[in-house]
């Protein structure tokens, strides 16, 4: 499947062709916001991203989101278990972690698709349980999947309405609002950061980053207020990702609560402000990005694979149990940056 778009399912009032009040008043907060926000790429590379919003959207009040000793079990399976992770608006948590580390089980359980098996997970300090993916999209979670579907020979500006078209008029006179949804396609992708010259382009002409873009831009304005983006670089080379990364920036500063998914903490740590590591199943880390350096950070990440790597070998030639197990819950050291 092409990489892209946004699991954001129609909304009933968006089906019918007028969004809320609500969305069009937290549109126009969101484009101030963008408009105060004078996110560069080159702040991105050194890290050196102001967070003021983050910090006064901080004051006082429940976390957006907040995991606590949380983790699933399928019959004997643990394939998560014991995560802390809090995720605020204008803030981005990153969750970084090796093959079978849990990142996909820790993201069906917050987009609705798992139900947890322990510990809590609150949305604004309130303790849920999430059904389904339809009630995460209710509560303002939305999830852009890597592989997710596009349909990539259809215009930029039907992606984007896919199932929540616009309609004017009424009854069997009732017909899509093409130029509406042109506009607002167009405007919510600007918003963003990418100037579409022509949005009945076939979405799949974009470049996988532009189409990242676009499904961010359309979670946001769907109602988004906690983004998880599911290893939106991994397929991509340098320079998209580096456009990814800004992307990011942009949905932060726009007052979302991003949760970056990756493997990559040259990826994470210059857009992160929260790291959460993972390790086959269990949180090795968490940190507060003043709290741990890129350094650290890539330590960690490297010496878990390694030792992983290692105990697999030592499991194929029938190795010792014990020392297996040793390494895997080994601490890996950290040098001092
Ligand atoms: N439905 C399931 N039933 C049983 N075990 C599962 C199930 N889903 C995941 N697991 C196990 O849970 C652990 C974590 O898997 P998970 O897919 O969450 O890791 P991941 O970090 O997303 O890995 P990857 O990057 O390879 O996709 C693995 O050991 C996996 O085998």
């Amino acid at each position: 499947m092409e990489p892209g778009l946004v699991q954001v399912l129609p909304r009933p009032d968006a089906a019918a062709g007028h969004h809320r009040q609500l969305d069009r008043e937290e549109a126009s907060g969101a484009e101030v916001m963008a408009k105060n926000s004078k996110t560069r790429f080159d702040d991105v590379k050194t890290g050196s991203i102001s967070t003021d919003l983050a910090e006064t959207s901080l004051i006082g009040g429940p976390h957006l989101l907040s995991l606590k000793g949380a983790g699933k079990s399928y019959g004997n399976i643990i394939a998560l278990s014991g995560v802390d992770m809090d995720v605020d608006s204008g803030r981005v948590t990153c969750v970084l972690g090796d093959n079978g580390a849990g990142k996909s089980t820790l993201i069906k359980i917050i987009a609705g698709r798992h139900e947890h098996t322990d510990g809590e997970f609150e949305i604004n300090g309130e303790s849920i349980r999430l059904k389904s993916p339809r009630e995460a999209l209710d509560r303002g979670i939305a999830a852009v999947y890597q592989d997710l579907a596009v349909v990539p020979l259809m215009p930029i500006w039907r992606n984007f309405f896919l199932g929540s078209e616009l309609t004017t008029g009424w009854g069997p006179f009732t017909s899509l609002n093409v130029e509406e949804m042109k506009r607002i396609t167009k405007k919510e992708v600007l918003e963003m950061g990418i100037d579409l010259r022509n949005v009945d382009q076939p979405i799949g002409q974009l470049s996988g980053g532009e189409r990242q873009c676009v499904a961010i831009a359309r979670a946001v304005y769907f109602g988004a207020k906690a983004l998880i983006l599911d290893e939106p670089t991994a397929a991509l080379g340098v320079k998209q990702s580096g456009v990814v990364l800004r992307y990011i920036l942009r949905a932060r500063d726009r007052g979302l609560g991003v949760i970056f998914i990756t493997h990559n903490p040259h990826h994470a740590f210059p857009v992160g402000d929260r790291f959460l590591l993972l390790k086959r199943g269990k949180s090795i880390g968490y940190y507060e990005k003043k709290d741990i350096t890129l350094n650290e950070l890539t330590a960690q990440m490297a010496g878990g694979a390694e030792l992983e790597e290692l105990a697999h070998e030592l499991e194929q030639i029938g190795g010792d149990t014990r020392l297996i197990e040793e390494i895997r819950e080994a601490e890996v050291v950290v040098p001092k940056a």
